[in-house]
């Protein structure tokens, strides 16, 4: 990369001022994905940037992932695992080693990183002061024409109700929340859920301005790989019945059209891959990836 001039610095660094005061105060929903999470240099980068965000006066909060993370430590341990339309199917024992990778290592990891990069974070799961109440989710039978015919997939939930009285506690103490997809039934059943549905979720609750999903490609890409750089939700169920959008997808896009559809402002899916991708989103005029608005 050529040097900057001071002008280019200057130039750089007023563009983010819209965007500061257009976002002071406000609630941006984060989900940082598994697949995102691979290389050091990302996620130090990653914890500066929503260090910076605070900073500025916006309201992170972080939901993370930890799919392949789970994946590695259950195939150490020599327990196989299976996924059923995108939800890993999860025993008792299953939904222990996910317990301990997502509420203990990575959790601690993103706090510890955040820490480092001079913000306050507190690492929680769903059960910490009641935020995640959970009830089991049944899946879909792909194979089957009925929409009835539902699979048992485990210990897998879906969320019924964010408590954000936590959240709102550590908001105003200017602690940046890290929450680890794990839900609680009323009887006390620990529940895996899919980051993408928590975080989606708590965007609506909490009634956030920016909804945030970062993976592991360029965004929502067209038949032939070109990015597409914003969609309604009518062009999304276009794409998905002509078969462009499938796979993971399609969770990612569920939850965003349900949080744009109840409130929040815009939902973002970008390149965890990319260097301060978030930055990129929040403080530049030109955004990165695919954006998705109501109709
Ligand atoms: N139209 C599309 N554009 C981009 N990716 C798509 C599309 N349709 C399906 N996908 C798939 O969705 C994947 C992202 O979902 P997933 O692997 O579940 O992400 P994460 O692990 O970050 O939650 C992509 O890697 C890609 O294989
Ligand atoms: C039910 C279910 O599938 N839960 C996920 C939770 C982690 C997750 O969603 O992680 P990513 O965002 O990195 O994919 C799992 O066990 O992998």
């Amino acid at each position: 990369m050529t040097p900057k001039t001071a002008h280019q610095k200057a130039a750089i660094l007023t563009e983010a001022l819209p965007y500061i005061q257009r976002f002071h105060g406000k609630t941006i929903v984060i989900k940082y994905g598994g697949n995102a999470m691979t290389e050091e240099h990302l996620k130090t980068r990653f914890a500066r940037d929503v260090v910076l965000m605070k900073l500025v006066g916006m309201n992170p909060v972080v939901v993370h992932g930890g799919g392949p993370q789970i994946g590695a430590t259950l195939a150490r341990m020599g327990v196989s695992t299976e996924f059923v339309q995108g939800m890993r199917v999860t025993d008792q024992e299953t939904m222990q080693v996910v317990e301990m990778v997502l509420g203990g290592l990575v959790n601690k990891e993103i706090v510890n990183l955040i820490n480092q990069a001079g913000g306050c974070a507190v690492g929680l799961t769903g059960k910490d002061g009641g935020l995640i109440q959970a009830r089991k989710l049944l899946v879909r039978n792909a194979a089957s024409e009925s929409p009835d015919d539902l699979l048992d997939v485990g210990l897998v939930g879906e969320v019924e109700r964010v408590n954000p009285a936590l959240l709102q506690i550590l908001e105003r103490q200017d602690i940046i929340p890290v929450i680890a997809p794990i839900g609680v039934g009323p009887d006390g059943q620990t529940y895996n859920i899919n980051a993408d549905l928590v975080a989606g979720k708590l965007a609506e609750t909490l009634h956030a301005e920016k909804f945030i999903l970062m993976t592991n490609v360029a965004g929502v890409l067209d038949k032939s790989g070109e990015l597409l750089t914003g969609l309604t939700p009518g062009r999304v169920q276009d794409l998905i019945a002509d078969g462009t959008i499938y796979g993971g997808m399609l969770p990612k896009l569920a939850c965003c059209l349900s949080a744009v559809s109840n409130g929040v402002k815009t939902a973002h899916i970008i390149d965890g891959r990319v260097e301060h991708a978030l930055l990129l989103e929040i403080f530049t005029d030109e955004g990165v990836g695919t954006l998705i608005s109501g109709e």
